[in-house]
């Protein structure tokens, strides 16, 4: 279990050449492991006297940093003791005073911690924190999971050093890693980009050069971020920011100071400027995903920074230019919020200035195929198999013949699942073949899953009925019960009540 952990984890620190992503991906590894809301990356500089961040990643945002923070004689002398442990467990970072000082200017909410010390040439290079927002989280257990990491961690970081130092010194190399950021955000990792999303690449294709709105419309899961990913990719802004915001995922009380940022003293707990995601994407592209789970009030504010191109952060009176490009998502229908009064007329017209539907991929069968093979070469590098599985002739076609309310995200789901029952093939979907019956689409244009075959002669009890139907929904959404795209909105229950009808069933 632990060498199968150590493999995942390494295997996602080495998927890319940007440090950024390379975390990222090890932070959605690592936090189904551990009880964290992000990781940093800092290292320290002995002849600047002070700490520099150079990443961090949270749900929101994965971003490369360049903040210094001083520190004062006598923590340096902390720092420069080697004797220290490599891993530390720090539930109250009140109690050490290096950590309570440094790490709250560039993540306020920072409350406990386990740092991971790099060494690289047998100095400290400087410490990774798997950090949570509420105090006690962490137990030795989730220390020992993470220890064996800091030699791989040490090297990407290592890696990135040097190849930064190089760039400032070499203009030549400063243009090959403009490219292999490029390749990040590649417009390659498009699956069916000849086939079923064709007519998206021709748009992606005349759009990417102008710095014009775009507005991703499509069913959950259907690759809405993918596509923004190309037209960055695609864009003379490819290499600067391309900076991801879900915009459900923030509460509504934190969405200005989020998006906008806020000065020193702006309110309680506001100890140090940060700037907003506004402001981190400046010179590249702003995703705004689930934009129509912004509150009305937030629409207004968005529309003016959109308008005037400047942001104002929260307790300021400077204003700020901008140069951003705005790509907005959505799987609601927009439009018809903007009749019921949900969604501001003025900043739809704002935002569709050119719309892009992403076609469900029910709508696109034909490239079934070429994404299967694609995920299956993907989970096997995951799963470390020698062989990749096979799926057979007839189970390729429950898979065309299945409704995939779930999109692709479902699809990804329903080949992990089939290889983690038998990895080395062949690969079953015959559970889908039920669920295949019939399909209703509902109000939000939505298609889910009837299955009447049981109501033929023989009634099963509601309570199975409506297990059933739950875990379905479950599977869609991949596991996630709460939020934009989660079980409860498909069933269109209040997430609690989805929560304690579950557990009356003995569904979790
Ligand atoms: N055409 C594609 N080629 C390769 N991978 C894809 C493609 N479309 C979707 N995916 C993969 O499917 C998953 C879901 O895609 P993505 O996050 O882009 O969907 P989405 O429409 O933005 O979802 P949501 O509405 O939940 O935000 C991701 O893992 C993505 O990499």
């Amino acid at each position: 279990m632990k060498e199968q952990f150590y493999y995942q984890a390494t295997h996602c620190l080495c998927s890319s050449l940007s440090l950024e992503v390379a975390l990222q991906r090890y932070y959605e590894f690592i936090k189904q492991h551990l009880p964290i809301d992000g990781i940093f990356l800092n290292i320290y500089r002995p002849e600047h006297g002070d700490i520099q961040f150079l990443s961090h990643v949270n749900e929101q945002q994965a971003v490369a940093l360049d903040k210094q923070v001083k520190i004062s004689a006598d923590m340096a002398e902390v720092l420069q003791q080697n004797d220290r442990p490599v891993i530390r467990i720090i539930n109250d970072i009140k109690h050490d005073q290096v950590t309570h000082f440094v790490a709250p200017q560039v993540i306020p909410e920072i409350s406990s911690v386990i740092l991971l010390r790099m060494i690289s040439s047998n100095t400290h290079l400087g410490v990774v924190g798997f950090y949570s927002k509420i105090p006690g989280q962490f137990k030795p257990l989730h220390a020992d999971l993470i220890e064996p990491h800091k030699d791989t961690l040490s090297l990407i970081t290592a890696f990135t050093l040097r190849g930064r130092n190089l760039l400032k010194a070499n203009q030549v190399l400063s243009q090959e890693n403009d490219n292999l950021r490029r390749g990040v955000f590649s417009a390659d990792g498009v699956v069916g980009s000849e086939g079923g999303l064709k007519k998206v690449m021709v748009q992606v294709d005349a759009i990417a050069g102008l710095n014009t709105s775009v507005l991703m419309q499509g069913e959950t899961g259907c690759g809405k971020e993918v596509i923004a990913n190309a037209i960055h990719a695609k864009s003379n802004r490819a290499g600067k920011p391309f900076i991801k915001v879900n915009c459900g995922a923030i509460p509504e009380t934190l969405i200005d100071s989020e998006l906008f940022g806020y000065e020193k003293g702006a309110f309680t707990g506001a100890e140090n400027r940060k700037a907003g995601y506004f402001e981190q994407a400046n010179g590249g592209t702003i995703f705004l995903d689930e934009i129509g789970e912004l509150p009305l009030s937030a629409q207004v504010r968005l529309l003016r920074v959109l308008q005037n191109s400047t942001i104002t952060r929260v307790g300021g009176f400077e204003s700020v230019d901008l140069d951003i490009r705005v790509i907005a998502a959505t799987h609601r229908n927009l439009q018809a919020m903007v009749h019921e009064k949900t969604f501001r007329e003025d900043l739809w017209y704002r935002l569709a200035v050119f719309p892009i539907d992403i076609p469900s991929l029910r709508q696109r069968r034909s490239d079934i195929p070429l994404l299967v093979q694609h995920f299956i070469e993907t989970l096997a590098a995951k799963f470390n198999l020698e062989k990749l599985p096979r799926v057979m002739p007839e189970q390729l076609a429950v898979l065309n013949n299945y409704a995939w309310p779930g999109n692709v995200r479902e699809l990804i789901n329903v080949l992990e699942r089939a290889i983690i029952q038998n990895p080395s093939g062949p690969l079953s979907f015959d559970l889908l073949t039920a669920a295949a019956k019939e399909e209703v689409p509902t109000q939000s244009g939505q298609t889910i899953i009837v299955d009447p075959s049981h109501a033929s002669d023989k009634l099963v009890p509601l309570d199975t009925m409506i297990s059933k139907y739950i875990n379905h929904a479950m599977r869609i959404t991949g596991g996630k019960l709460y939020g934009p795209g989660g079980a409860a909105e498909l069933l269109d229950v209040n997430p609690n009540t989805l929560k304690s009808r579950m557990k009356k069933l003995g569904l979790c």
